[in-house]
């Protein structure tokens, strides 16, 4: 149900609808060196909520010592104008931010570890098995307030620190983040290395301990891999893809690592197949453009530059 069959020559089935999840104003964000006007971020998440996403990750609440972008989150929560039926997550790494963001309005929030320990360390200061015992907390706060809790694992395909993440580990912390109460679990390529090929290997084994239908795909683009990768993950049933307007961002503490795929590269892709997103493209290419012009910066998106829409 749910999934058609198209005249590939693989004849694999591919989802009808994927549900794209937008990061740009965290993840897109979240590494720029100079402080982005708090009133960008909120019309930045106006333009893309304008454009039919139904999902806006909008801020994150850790440390401002640790990331300063993401230091006006109240603000940021406060400002933006909420479309009935958006969704817009924010990251809570512990029970202090899970309260803060609460207090600040926030209806859905996100944790995330890692299945590298290395990472752990250098982005939450914590062990892998720490931040689950951090996590159990944040999902039994949640749990009271009837909020929905998304999972991340980083570096599922590879880690700055580690090199090659075995997949079993992967789906050791996706399984316990899944068992926590998460209902959706998103596998990051941090760092832009998988390939097809590790990309399915490490689907496999975490499809053997989490439903497919509760897993995302949260690809980098570092090695150009990005829109492949997530075309296998669509092709073994999944059908959540996370993705950056104008291909913004990099977490800060995985050297190396480029932006996410584009948004507007993975609408094109996905409508080009005939996988309905509920996303207006053109409108889309406007908040990259917006947020690009604002940022003075070339967008990354590979549909906005064949399409002159800068
Ligand atoms: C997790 C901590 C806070 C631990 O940081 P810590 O220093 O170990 O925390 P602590 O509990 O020892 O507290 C130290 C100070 O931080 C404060 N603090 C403690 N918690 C909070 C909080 N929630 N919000 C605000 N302040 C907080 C706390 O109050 C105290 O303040 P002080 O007394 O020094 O003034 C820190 O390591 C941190 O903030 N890390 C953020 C890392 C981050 O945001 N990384 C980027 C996002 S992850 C990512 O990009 C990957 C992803 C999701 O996109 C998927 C992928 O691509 O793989």
């Amino acid at each position: 149900p749910g999934r058609q069959c198209l005249s590939t020559s693989s004849g694999q089935a591919l989802p009808e609808k994927v549900k794209i999840v937008e990061v740009g104003p965290r993840d897109g964000l979240q590494n720029e060196k100079t402080m982005v006007p708090t009133e960008t971020k909120i019309n930045l998440i106006d333009m893309l909520s304008a454009s039919g996403l139904p999902v806006i990750e909008a801020t994150s609440f850790v440390s401002p010592k640790w990331v300063p972008q993401m230091a006006d989150q109240v603000e940021v929560m406060k400002g933006i104008d909420r479309k009935p039926g958006v969704s817009y997550p924010v990251l809570t790494p512990n029970l202090k931010g899970f309260q803060a963001a609460i207090k600040a309005g926030a209806s859905e929030v996100a944790i995330f570890g890692a299945a590298s320990e290395l990472f752990s360390k250098k982005n939450i200061n914590c062990s892998v098995d720490e931040s689950l015992q951090r996590f159990d907390e944040v999902m039994k706060a949640a749990k009271e307030f009837g909020v929905p809790v998304r999972g991340y694992v980083s570096c599922v395909l590879g880690c700055p620190y580690e090199g090659k993440v075995a997949p079993e580990k992967v789906a050791h912390v996706a399984k316990r983040l899944y068992s926590m109460g998460c209902y959706e679990i998103s596998l990051g390529d941090t760092i832009g290395v998988g390939t097809p090929g590790s990309m399915s290997k490490m689907l496999e084994a975490v499809s053997r301990e989490v439903p497919v239908n509760a897993l995302a795909v949260h690809c980098h683009d570092t090695y150009g891999q990005a829109l492949a990768n997530i075309l296998v993950a669509l092709q073994m049933g999944i059908s959540v893809v996370d993705s950056s307007v104008a291909g913004l961002g990099g977490c800060p503490y995985a050297q190396g690592a480029s932006g996410n795929v584009a948004t507007e590269d993975v609408v094109y892709m996905l409508h080009g197949l005939g996988i309905q997103t509920g996303v207006d493209l053109s409108k889309l290419m406007d908040a990259g453009a917006f947020i690009c012009r604002t940022l003075n910066r070339k967008t990354n998106s590979k549909v906005a530059q064949a399409t002159c829409k800068l």
